[in-house]
């Protein structure tokens, strides 16, 4: 079975390898395919087409895109919408003209709308407006749910899509401004112990609610799901063929959140919230019932994989932490 994971230097696409590589390891007959940014530019037509028809995997994991946090979102629009989209439509189509039967991609779950109700189930996409802080990037994920939806039912593919919450966890950008929230936090409060700092800015109003997912489980879920039996995907995503949840199904607002870094990382002075910075979407849990009846739930609870992932900070260099 040879699999090309797209963004293998990735949080997730990381993650997804090192188990990927366990299964090797265990004897299953896998050959793992992968290309940094710098060896195949998945915005590149021409370089992806002569990639896959060289390759002709078996299966294709996509986990490569243009990812970063609130701020990045909103500071580099067309870098989200653009990117993604050509990432979206090189990586499908090619993969598709290359004889390629079997592949799942990555989506977010800012492709629902920004009122949803809670949780949000994943008939709630196209159901009203999204929040703008996201929207040129959430357009794009949902163009590739639509790309997989389309090649399934005009051509009959088996690609399949999974939409994360707000992932963290070993790997993660820890980049001060662009990142996500748990990296910038961890950091943040990390330099404050460090330099005995009295109060720690947390962007926002510390009020939005948000549902966490460790990356280890995140990458367990997309090999269960691409491992699931075709008749069952099939049964769950009619009658769209489409997307499928992936979360830990509990959220948190900011504040507390803050406070689960501040306690691991040691930090007891004063959280100050900034609130020039963007709150984005006031809450977006994930209904996560359909993987779940289908047999997968999340095992890394929120302050053990906190801890965990902060352990895993203080054991690299401040040179091998990715920050872009
Ligand atoms: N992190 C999160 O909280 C969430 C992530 N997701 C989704 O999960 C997936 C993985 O995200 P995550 O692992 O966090 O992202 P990362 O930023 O950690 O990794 C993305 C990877 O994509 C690769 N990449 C980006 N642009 C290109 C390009 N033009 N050509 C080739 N490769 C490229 C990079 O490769 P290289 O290192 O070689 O440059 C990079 O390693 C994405 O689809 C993302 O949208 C969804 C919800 C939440
Ligand atoms: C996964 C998801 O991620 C993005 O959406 P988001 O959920 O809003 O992501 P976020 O992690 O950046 O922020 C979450 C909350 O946290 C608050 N917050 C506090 N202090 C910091 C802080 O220091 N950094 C950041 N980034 N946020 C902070 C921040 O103000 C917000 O209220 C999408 O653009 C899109 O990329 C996407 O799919």
């Amino acid at each position: 079975m040879k699999i090309y994971v797209a963004g293998h230097r990735g949080m997730v696409g990381g993650a997804i390898c090192r188990q990927l590589k366990a299964r090797q390891g265990a004897g299953e007959a896998i050959e793992l395919i992968t290309r940094t940014s710098a060896e195949l530019d998945l915005t590149d037509q021409a370089q992806v087409a002569e990639f896959m028809q060289a390759e002709r995997p078996d299966r294709v994991i996509l986990a490569a895109a243009k990812v970063g946090g609130i701020v990045a979102n909103n500071s580099y629009p067309a870098q989200f919408i653009y990117e993604n989209l050509m990432i979206e439509c090189n990586v499908i189509h090619q993969a598709y003209a290359a004889g390629v039967t079997k592949l799942l991609q990555l989506g977010s779950s800012c492709i629902y709308p920004k009122l949803a109700e809670q949780p949000m189930a994943e008939d709630a996409l196209l159901t009203g407006p999204l929040e703008p802080t996201n929207e040129p990037y959430a357009i794009a994920k949902i163009a590739g749910i639509k790309l997989c939806e389309s090649y399934n039912r005009q051509y009959g593919t088996d690609y399949r899509s999974v939409m994360p919450t707000n992932l963290y966890g070993p790997g993660d950008n820890f980049h001060p401004k662009n990142s996500h929230v748990l990296p910038a936090l961890i950091l943040r409060f990390h330099r404050a112990v460090q330099e005995g700092a009295k109060e720690v800015v947390i962007w926002g109003s510390g009020k939005p609610m948000r549902e966490f997912l460790h990356v280890d489980d995140m990458a367990a879920a997309s090999l269960f799901v691409m491992d699931l039996d075709e008749g069952i995907y099939q049964r769950e995503t009619q009658p769209m063929l489409s997307h499928i949840n992936v979360g830990s199904g509990t959220d948190v607002t900011i504040r507390d959140l803050a406070q689960i870094v501040a306690r691991v990382t040691g930090f007891t002075g004063q959280l100050v919230f900034d609130s020039s910075k963007p709150d984005g979407a006031p809450r977006k849990l994930m209904d996560v019932s359909r993987l779940a009846r289908l047999g997968w739930t999340a095992s890394i609870g929120l302050d053990q994989g906190i801890a965990g992932t902060y352990d895993w900070f203080l054991s690299q260099s401040p040179d091998s932490l990715r920050a872009k």
